[in-house]
């Protein structure tokens, strides 16, 4: 398995749901940089799992160790090495999949291709819980981007086919993206999340699960960052967040709705601001031929429903080669995007963060 991602600012990710621990290593962080160790433990906050209704019960503090990087709080030049100590697993809960696979997650995948040798406790390497090293990375390369008035930021655009507001992409400021972030349940309009909770609720008392899209942003980025053809913005966020397990879809500016518009509709219309070119509107999500226009970089992100659901499911008996029926019991999120909000934050600024570094070492 590689679990590495990056150029000039480099992820490894490492360890299983119910191993020692989980934790990353990030090279290429220039030296010098004050990290707030308080503002990075409140956005792993955000993510970390227990006690809230859209949230498996199973309770981790998610409290990062740094093992080297850091000379107090401050970056120095080294690869920074962080940990997780894992706690709360209950590995029996996974046993009989060993042998029955659950429809919807890896567990069949890995069988096949590690022949057994696979972690199966958690859903080991491809667990969610994965994340949480992604949010440390993410969460340092976040606030890299603040020192360059860059501000990432996400909300649940829809969840269970419950609309939030959508964000104008052309007017979004640094507070807008901030904002969702503050809240315990990441929405624009607080009615709209009260409906998506009931629905979230509805969904785990039935026994099942629901999916959703989040919509992320990026405000501040300079115009002309990323390259054409295959080391765009596009690519670079697409990248990431298909290492984000449970995401089906990434789009951008109108996305898939750019399909059924017209270029009179779509074009994005030029004029000056003072002796500035400025945009009409931000229909491209801020990216052209790869490279940033300079309007906020708007993108959403499908999540599907949590597989992990325990109405009885068609399955398979590996062992004795028999149709059987999985009934399943454990810990799960009924929609993993809630806590994913962050996660898509956090990859959001490592890829904006590594194309920001490749502009600065051209000049
Ligand atoms: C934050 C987060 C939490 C997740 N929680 C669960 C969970 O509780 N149960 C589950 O079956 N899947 C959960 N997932 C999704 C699975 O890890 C994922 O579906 C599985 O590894 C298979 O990968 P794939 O869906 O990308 O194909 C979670 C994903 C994320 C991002
Ligand atoms: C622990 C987390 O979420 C886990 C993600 C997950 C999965 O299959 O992705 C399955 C569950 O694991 P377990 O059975 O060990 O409770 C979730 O609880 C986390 O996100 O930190």
């Amino acid at each position: 398995m590689s679990s590495h991602i990056g150029k000039n600012i480099s992820v490894s990710v490492f360890g299983q749901s119910h191993s020692a621990g989980i934790g990353c290593v990030v090279e290429g962080i220039p030296a010098g940089h004050q990290i707030d160790r308080e503002a990075l433990s409140a956005f792993m906050r955000r993510r970390a799992p227990g006690g809230l209704p859209w949230s498996t019960p199973r309770k981790e503090a998610d409290e990062p160790e740094f093992l080297g990087g850091l000379v107090g709080d401050i970056t120095c030049g080294a690869p920074l090495a962080a940990v997780i100590r894992n706690t709360n697993t209950r590995s029996s809960d996974y046993d009989a999949l060993r042998r029955i696979p659950r429809p919807g997650h890896a567990d069949y995948v890995a069988e096949v291709k590690f022949g057994g040798h696979q972690d199966a406790s958690g859903g080991g390497h491809f667990s969610g819980r994965l994340t949480a090293p992604l949010c440390i990375a993410g969460g340092i390369a976040k606030q890299l981007l603040e020192e360059s008035d860059v501000y990432v930021g996400a909300h649940l655009r829809r969840v269970a086919g419950i609309d939030d507001v959508a964000w104008d992409m052309h007017a979004l400021t640094a507070e807008d993206v901030i904002a969702p972030g503050e809240k315990l349940f990441p929405v624009v309009d607080d009615r709209a999340g009260e409906r998506m909770m009931d629905a979230i609720v509805e969904a785990r008392s039935n026994r099942d699960s629901v999916g959703a899209v989040v919509e992320c942003a990026a405000v501040g980025m300079p115009v002309g960052v990323g390259e054409p053809m295959f080391d765009g913005v596009e690519n670079a966020i697409a990248a990431y967040c298909f290492g984000i397990p449970a995401v089906k879809g990434v789009e951008f500016g109108r996305g898939f709705e750019a399909a059924d518009m017209k270029g009179s509709e779509h074009n994005d219309p030029y004029c000056m601001d003072g002796d500035r070119v400025a945009f009409r509107s931000n229909n491209a999500g801020g990216i052209l031929g790869g490279i940033s226009t300079g309007e906020p970089i708007v993108f959403r992100v499908a999540f599907k429903p949590t597989s992990s659901i325990f109405v009885e499911q068609d399955s398979v008996d590996l062992k004795d080669g028999a149709d059987a029926k999985l009934s399943l019991k454990g810990r799960h999120d009924p929609c993993v995007a809630v806590r994913a909000v962050p996660v898509v934050e956090a990859v959001c600024a490592l890829a904006l963060y590594d194309l920001l570094l490749e502009e600065r070492m051209d000049r």
